[in-house]
């Protein structure tokens, strides 16, 4: 089944970095971003070491502004989000805005970096750039999180109905009629036996 990546419900991760909490944005952050249609999964405030920022950020090591991005990052507490919404990776991007801040203040007055960043580096917030980068990122901080997309329930009723209803049908009625004294035990192993997609060719011991 393909799914729609505008539609899907997907997660990304989102940090509130360490100046917009210093200066008590955090709230105004929480609330837009509740506003926006997003429901925050998970959220952490919490203090970086020099080595997890290196790491989070190491396809940047190397380029000229990566001391700086370091310093600042472990600068102080910043919050990490898991944010989930239908194409999240792309609407939390669009959220926040351009890195640039000067850029944003133009072009999208409205974006988290315009209303709460204050440069190119200071910019309050990040998000994961694809989605990729997403299932890695929130993997780094919460490894016990499914970043699998997450079906809509018309998604699910649908893949549900086309794959197993008239089965399971089939099965629970043939389960009341026999009355097994074990009903579980003998469902289980009648699913096992009708399943549809076992291999139709019997292999020779
Ligand atoms: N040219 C630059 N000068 C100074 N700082 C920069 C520059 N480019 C990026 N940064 C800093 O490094 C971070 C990571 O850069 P990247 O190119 O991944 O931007 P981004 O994807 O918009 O930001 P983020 O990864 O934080 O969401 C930026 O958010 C910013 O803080």
């Amino acid at each position: 089944m393909e799914f729609d990546g505008r539609r899907e419900v997907q997660k990304t991760l989102a940090l509130i970095k360490p100046e917009a909490v210093a200066k008590g944005y955090e709230d105004a952050i929480m609330e837009r971003i509740i506003d926006e249609g997003f429901t925050i999964v998970r959220w952490d405030k919490m203090h970086l070491s020099q080595e997890k920022v290196q790491l989070f950020y190491r396809e940047h090591e190397g380029k000229s502004f990566f001391p700086t991005l370091i310093e600042y990052i472990t600068s102080g507490p910043l919050i990490v989000l898991v944010l989930a919404k239908h194409n999240a990776v792309q609407a939390w991007r669009d959220l926040i805005g351009p890195t640039d801040v000067e850029m944003a203040k133009i072009s999208f007055p409205r974006s988290l970096r315009a209303l709460y960043g204050t440069s190119k580096t200071y910019n309050a917030c990040h998000g994961s750039s694809d989605p990729e980068a997403a299932r890695r990122e929130v993997k780094f901080f919460y490894p016990n999180i499914n970043t699998d997309p997450i079906l809509t329930n018309s998604e699910a009723n649908q893949y549900i109905r086309e794959n197993l209803e008239q089965y399971l049908v089939d099965g629970l009625t043939k389960l009341a009629k026999e009355k097994p004294i074990n009903p579980v035990d003998w469902l289980a192993h009648w699913i096992l036996d009708n399943n549809p997609n076992r291999p139709r060719i019997e292999i020779e011991e």
